[in-house]
């Protein structure tokens, strides 16, 4: 495996279950790279990922992220992956029956933080990245969707991992609250971490160009390789300039 890549797979097969997904997926993230993930609905976007956070285990090819090698990745071993990654659903998932600073304390006090002061200053610092530096005290059905989104990503960074696997983080929300939240997850790969985001919304792609890979008929294909030549030209005027 690459000594620079962060997350690298070699001739991966993504499987859910005993259905094979995806095959010969070759994969190769440095770190502070920005990467969207594509594909149609049911492609393989979540179960790549999955596999990543090894969720869903890895048992034919080669694969690393952030230094640990998945196929023989052991279950105790997850956790300590798992908090070099921060994961945002689409689905906000955020504790209803408290505060947003008290959801961002209960992670930080589940993943070991005892200081309260070190605690209280971690949260005012990721609320702030978010931009929410003063929503901490509202609960979470008093936020807007894209607000609330905020906070998940803000829950995401509170352990300052290297790696960050957001599956359709703009899945809910309106178009421009959907590209302040890409800009906001490219800003956070531009302040120094590694960031995957799967999407649906192509308009993201043209409006915050970054390195694309699309899982299109159980194959991974990284669409801005040289290699890759598409098949049908949109405009050929654009072509022949
Ligand atoms: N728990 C599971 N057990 C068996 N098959 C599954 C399971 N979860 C997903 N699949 C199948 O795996 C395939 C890929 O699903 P996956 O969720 O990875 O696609 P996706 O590209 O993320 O789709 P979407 O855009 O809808 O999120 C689909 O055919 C799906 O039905």
């Amino acid at each position: 495996m690459s000594e620079s890549a962060i997350i690298e797979l070699k001739n991966a097969t993504i499987r859910q279950a005993d259905n094979i997904i995806l095959t010969d997926v070759n994969l190769k993230i440095e770190k502070n790279e920005f990467v969207y993930l594509i594909g149609k609905v049911g492609s393989g976007k979540s179960s790549l990922l999955k596999t990543l956070y090894a969720d869903l285990p890895l048992r034919d090819g080669g694969g690393s992220v952030a230094g640990y090698y998945l196929p023989i990745i052991k279950r105790k071993q997850v956790p300590f992956l798992r908090r070099k990654i921060g994961i945002i659903f689409q689905d906000f998932q955020l504790l209803t029956d408290r505060s947003v600073k008290d959801n961002l304390e209960f992670v930080l006090k589940a993943t070991g933080w005892k200081n309260k002061k070190e605690i209280e200053n971690r949260i005012v610092e990721v609320l702030e990245k978010v931009h929410m530096g003063n929503k901490g005290y509202k609960m979470p059905h008093e936020l807007s969707g894209g607000e609330q989104q905020r906070v998940v990503i803000a829950r995401a960074l509170l352990n300052s991992p290297d790696i960050i696997l957001a599956d359709e983080p703009t899945g809910n929300l309106d178009p421009e609250t959907s590209d302040e939240l890409a800009q906001l997850m490219m800003d956070i790969s531009k302040n120094g971490r590694t960031v995957i985001m799967a999407t649906h919304q192509h308009d993201l792609l043209k409006k915050f160009p970054a390195r694309t890979v699309e899982c299109i008929d159980g194959k991974l294909v990284d669409k801005s390789a040289p290699e890759f030549i598409p098949e049908v030209a949109n405009n050929e005027s654009e072509i022949n300039q």
